[in-house]
């Protein structure tokens, strides 16, 4: 599995404000879009694309464009909800699926409770969209029911991550995406942070994303 931690004066400068108990919601949404699309153009360095040419009003020129099938973008209920418009932006011609996933508080463990995603992925770049990597569980579990239906390449987009949780999501998939068949795992985050607390929070990460986002449960 590679980890990127994009490193950027922007980047850092709207997690801090993130960060800070006193954002309120409406702002804590807006950065929260704005973050996605400066981690979008890092994660997406590697979208498939081919040469065209295209026509302008004085001659051809060489041109990309990205390949069919289109990305599928996976925003994690509730809070990669928050997401999905910042990357959509950027690459409006994505399918999007669906997962909803919450973690049990007492017991950290990820329940599914909504899928709809296309049920063959072979061939598809796919796209995670969850702002918190804690313990690793959700994005573990979602990552694997995107490599038992095919998909070969997925990029997991989030804004924290926490180290015991990058290392239990590359323990939990070893040998599910092997990259000896050419499969891609990769993590791209603004920031990994110091450690999980004893309820499983980021520290010092920046609370409950889905509640910041959109109220308390
Ligand atoms: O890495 P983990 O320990 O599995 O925790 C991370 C998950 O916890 C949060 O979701 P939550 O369960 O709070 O659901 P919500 O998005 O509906 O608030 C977060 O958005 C991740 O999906
Ligand atoms: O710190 C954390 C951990 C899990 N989920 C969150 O929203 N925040
Ligand atoms: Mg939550």
């Amino acid at each position: 599995m590679e980890t990127l931690v994009v490193d950027h004066p922007l980047v850092a400068h709207k997690l801090t404000t993130l960060r800070d108990a006193g954002t309120d919601s409406p702002t804590f949404r807006r950065l929260t879009d704005e973050l996605v699309t400066l981690l979008t153009y890092e994660a997406t360095r590697d979208i498939r694309v081919a040469d065209v040419t295209v026509q302008t009003p004085l001659k051809v020129a060489e041109g990309t464009r990205l390949t069919r099938p289109a990305p599928l973008v996976v925003p994690i209920l509730r809070a990669g909800l928050g997401m999905l418009e910042g990357m959509t932006r950027l690459l409006p011609t994505a399918e999007v699926g669906f997962v909803g996933m919450a973690r049990d508080e007492h017991t950290l463990q990820p329940a599914t409770y909504a899928d709809r995603m296309p049920g063959d992925l072979s061939g598809r770049q796919c796209f995670v969209l969850d702002p918190m990597l804690a313990t690793g569980g959700t994005l573990a579990a979602a990552v694997r029911m995107l490599s038992d239906r095919g998909a070969d390449s997925v990029t997991a987009i989030c804004l924290l991550a926490a180290p015991e949780g990058l290392e239990t999501v590359a323990e939990k998939l070893a040998g599910t995406l092997d990259p000896e068949s050419g499969a891609t795992l990769r993590v791209v985050t603004a920031a990994i942070d110091e450690r999980l607390d004893g309820r499983g929070f980021i520290l010092p990460g920046l609370g409950d994303a889905g509640d910041r986002l959109y109220g308390s449960l």
